[in-house]
């Protein structure tokens, strides 16, 4: 059984087809990376696999639920999603709130943008703490989320996302607009995740290569709505097919399990 399955998928919006024939299978404990050009359906896709929408052809099966038969909420709670597009936490609110960043992570548990007090025993608050230690985060755990930086707050969502321990994480290009030090810290936290966790499944979004954790084990392309290529990272992530995808010609190169993109 595959932790995520989509079969002949199509995603229509009024006058818009943005999702195409798509066919992909995610096995459990796999670490898949989704590549593609600005609007080439990676978040729709992601989307659908997360069980935040429907597709309007086709099947998606998640953890062995299909979409259509099975209450969204309930699967949602098995799966981490963390996603500068699609915000799933009021985070202005926690902000106002002046909610520390334990708290945030604390919501994860009740998947709610406000703290829901009396549903948080020891057992939670401890587990907040442990996972904003694996996190590489634990001495953020009294301060305000209001004034942590972008680095801090990257690796708090993760944290928060990890609270319910989801089967999947999808991660929604999670190192956007992180400065070099602090995107390394998220990678590397990244990989711990996948290294500690044998049966966690992780879906990262990004547009950079040198973004890639070391422990991703497949990736998918995506162009113009379609899956351009996918299988095993390595016969996926080569000049020739990233060329195809992005339109011009570039090179790859991987060094110390990373990899790295520069024009061709
Ligand atoms: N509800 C909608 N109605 C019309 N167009 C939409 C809708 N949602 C998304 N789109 C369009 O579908 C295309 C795919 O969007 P999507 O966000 O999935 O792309 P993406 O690959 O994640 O892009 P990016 O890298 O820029 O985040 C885009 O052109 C977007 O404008």
């Amino acid at each position: 059984m595959y932790a995520l399955e989509l079969t002949g998928v199509t995603v229509n919006v009024v006058g818009r087809t943005l999702l195409a024939g798509v066919d992909w299978q995610v096995g459990y404990g796999e670490h898949w990376v989704v590549l593609g050009p600005n609007g080439a359906g990676k978040t729709t896709m992601l989307s659908l696999a997360a069980a935040v929408r429907h597709p309007s052809e086709g099947t998606v099966t998640v953890l062995g639920h299909r979409l259509g038969r099975v209450d969204m909420r309930e699967l949602r709670r098995h799966l981490g999603l963390v996603s500068a597009s699609q915000h799933l936490i009021d985070e202005e609110l926690l902000e106002e709130e002046g909610a520390t960043a334990h708290t945030v992570v604390l919501t994860g548990h009740t998947g709610t943008s406000a703290p829901l007090w009396d549903r948080y025993g020891p057992a939670e608050r401890e587990r907040a703490t442990r996972m904003l230690a694996d996190l590489g985060c634990k001495e953020l755990g009294e301060r305000p989320f209001r004034v942590c930086s972008q680095g801090e707050r990257a690796r708090i969502r993760v944290a928060r996302a990890l609270m319910p321990e989801p089967s999947v994480i999808f991660l929604d290009e999670p190192f956007a607009g992180l400065d070099l030090p602090a995107r390394e810290d998220l990678i590397e936290a990244v990989e711990e995740l996948a290294g500690n966790r044998p049966m966690l499944t992780t879906v990262t979004v990004t547009h950079h290569l040198e973004e890639i954790p070391a422990t991703t084990t497949h990736a998918l392309l995506m162009k113009d709505g379609r899956v351009l290529a996918q299988g095993e990272v390595e016969q996926v992530l080569t000049g020739e097919l990233l060329s195809e995808c992005f339109g011009r010609p570039l090179r790859v190169e991987r060094d110390g399990g990373r990899w790295y993109g520069r024009r061709g």
